[in-house]
């Protein structure tokens, strides 16, 4: 299969004419294509939050006006700073999809250095934003916040000890130096950002679709607005690929299908993602975060148990440092997990001979999942070299391979920004596609809305007060210590 310039193997997958038949009955039972259509022209598609999951739109050629218009005022503020050769160093501050999804365009595309200095500062732990600010000069460095919705409490938390780390250095007018980028500008504008420095984005753009929002501002300073605009047109390719291919030679659908048979039918409890390039390695904690908060439910629609398993756990490593990880566990292991493998046909660098053998090695662990090793072969493989029989039989047991454990193989023409574009809104659709046959919301994610009322509980009393009488012996046990080691 091709779509936006990818190829799509599934051949690794399980497949037949009664599969495929019985595929497109549970799309047409589940109303598939009016769920899609309302996706894609900006319905009513997260139920339980009552709003649109939009962010196609940010990424279409012809957006509506207030985006153009929004877009337009990014890439003037970005030419303005270039031309001026203002901020040498960028503190990008934000977390989850106001984090991967830059991190990930900046390492795909400034791997070999850019001239701008970016640290992400994410994490709440102090470190993080000591790191982040460490060795950067204060009057030459813009921080910028990146918060849908300006209440996240790590981001807050660490823009203010940004801001007075350029108040403590003398900067005469730190809020020249910060940006914002969010759906609550009010809010920005009370931090003290002035108007020209918020960058607005809207309510139905999901946290962890961000990077197509204005929120790609850092990596158009650290790369350059083309990365941005490289990106948009290859999710757009794939967004019309998605809406207008056939099932059966519709990639997102395809995926999803396969997907659905490993987890609810196979019992597959991860997903496995390697991509074969040193620099798609943020790639791996996108796709976590994309699927797992998106798949991360087990009730469907009218609240009822949705029966069968659902999303898996994603994990994975660029290849081939995960061979030297955990690959092993794949080949052998009693669990086995089926394995995404991404690469791409042609490099950007000048040694050909490097990727020949990257692409040698991502297609021999492909071949080794899916094909196996019979207890015939390798007892015949020992006996060849001179095992004494006994022991041959004995080892064999330890060397053979299973096969037949499903994968992908995502083949990308080369890393460009059209290319990840695509690839990115690939596994976005996969995702929906698996959300409407399993009947759940993937917008939505109120067990991280949980975590984060308890910690402001905890927080609260961790700074002095009353206990809540609801907490479990342990976690009373643990605030009462934390709270004297913190006085
Ligand atoms: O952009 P923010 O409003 O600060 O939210 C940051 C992140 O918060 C939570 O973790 C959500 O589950 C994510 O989807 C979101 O991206």
């Amino acid at each position: 299969m091709r779509a936006a310039d990818i190829d799509i193997d599934i051949s690794g997958q399980g497949s037949s004419p009664g599969l495929a038949a019985a595929s497109e009955a549970l799309l047409l039972a589940r109303d598939f294509p009016q769920m899609r259509e309302r996706l894609l022209t900006g319905g009513v598609a997260n139920v339980t939050e009552e709003r649109a999951a939009w962010h196609s739109a940010l990424r279409a050629p012809a957006p509506t006006e207030e985006i153009a218009a929004e877009r337009q005022r990014l890439n003037a503020f970005v030419r303005m700073a270039d031309s001026e050769r203002r901020w040498r160093n960028i503190v990008h501050i934000g977390i989850g999809g106001s984090d991967w999804g830059v991190r990930l365009a900046v390492s795909a595309f400034g791997y070999a250095g850019t001239w701008r200095q970016v640290h992400f500062v994410a994490n709440i732990d102090g470190h993080a934003i000591e790191g982040g600010l460490a060795g950067f000069d204060p009057h030459d460095t813009l921080i910028v916040l990146a918060s849908k919705s300006f209440t996240t409490a790590e981001t807050l938390q660490n823009g203010q000890r940004a801001i007075e780390w350029l108040q403590g250095s003398g900067v005469s007018d730190p809020y020249q130096q910060v940006v914002a980028i969010t759906a609550r500008p009010d809010v920005a504008r009370e931090w003290g950002v002035p108007d020209t420095h918020i960058f607005k984005f809207w309510d139905w753009v999901g946290g962890r679709f961000s990077l197509w929002s204005a929120v790609s501002l850092t990596t158009a300073l650290a790369v350059s607005a083309d990365v941005v605009a490289g990106m948009q047109a290859g999710a757009a390719a794939m967004d019309a690929h998605f809406a207008e291919a056939p099932f059966a030679e519709n990639a997102p659908v395809q995926m999803a299908l396969s997907g659905i048979v490993n987890r609810s039918v196979l019992d597959y409890g991860s997903l496995n993602i390697a991509p074969y390039d040193f620099r798609l390695a943020n790639l791996v904690p996108y796709i976590q975060q994309l699927e797992m908060e998106s798949l991360g439910k087990s009730v469907n629609l009218a609240g009822e148990p949705v029966g069968v398993p659902t999303g898996p756990a994603v994990w994975g490593m660029p290849g081939t440092d995960a061979q030297h990880t955990f690959f092993q566990w794949l080949h052998q292991g009693s669990d086995g997990a089926p394995v995404d493998f991404i690469v791409c046909q042609h490099a950007d660098h000048g040694w050909p001979e490097h990727h020949k053998s990257l692409l040698a090695n991502c297609l021999a662990q492909r071949e080794a999942l899916l094909t196996g090793k019979s207890f015939e072969e390798v007892l015949q493989d020992s006996l060849n070299e001179g095992v004494p029989e006994e022991r041959a039989r004995w080892l064999a047991h330890h060397k053979v391979h299973a096969g037949g454990r499903p994968s992908n193989l995502i083949v990308l023409p080369r890393l460009s920004p059209y290319t990840l574009g695509a690839l990115l809104a690939l596994y976005e659709h996969k995702v929906f596609v698996q959300a409407v046959i399993w009947g759940i919301n993937p917008f939505d994610q109120w067990g991280v809305e949980y975590g984060k009322m308890l910690a402001k509980g905890i927080a609260g009393e961790l700074s002095g007060k009353a206990a809540d009488p609801k907490h479990d012996a342990s976690t009373t046990h643990w605030v009462k210590r934390f709270k004297e080691s913190l006085r």
